[in-house]
């Protein structure tokens, strides 16, 4: 059976999930203006969207064969790679995470399956 999340759950799930990102957004932000010698993001930054767009591809490359592979701790560890490329990647392309929630809500409540029904048909 199962236990109906508490309200003490939600909580802990916001503190690590959703404030955890926005706090490395903003961290990623300040390293615009950082050195690459003492920071990775300035450093990946320096190097161009099109590496910021390779590294994020190697990351969830790297976590669909430990999904595959039925590795949870490497999973774990290889969706962190994924999301900290992401917010690189959203940092240099000028997107915030409020853009990005904004979109989630919008969809929340409209089933997949629905959507893709009624996407207009291509001849
Ligand atoms: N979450 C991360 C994070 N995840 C992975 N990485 C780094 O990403 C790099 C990945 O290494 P790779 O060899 O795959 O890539 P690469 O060094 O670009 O090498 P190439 O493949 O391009 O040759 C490693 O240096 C990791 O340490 C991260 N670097 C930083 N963060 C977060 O970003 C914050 C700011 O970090 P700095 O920008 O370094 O100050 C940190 O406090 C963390 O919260």
């Amino acid at each position: 059976m199962t236990t109906p999340a508490s309200p003490k759950s939600a909580t802990s799930a916001e503190a690590h999930g959703r404030h955890v990102l926005e706090r490395l957004f903003a961290t990623v932000v300040e390293r615009k203006t950082a050195s690459p010698e003492l920071s990775h993001s300035a450093r990946l930054m320096a190097r161009g969207r099109d590496k910021i767009a390779q590294k994020f591809g190697e990351e969830a490359v790297e976590c669909v064969i430990e999904a595959v592979n039925g590795n949870k701790p490497a999973l774990v560890s290889e969706s962190a790679d994924v999301l900290y490329h992401l917010v690189v990647m959203w940092v240099d392309a000028g997107v915030t995470p409020e853009m990005v929630w904004a979109e989630l809500a919008r969809r929340e409540g409209t089933s997949g399956v629905a959507e893709k029904a009624a996407r207009p048909k291509t001849p």
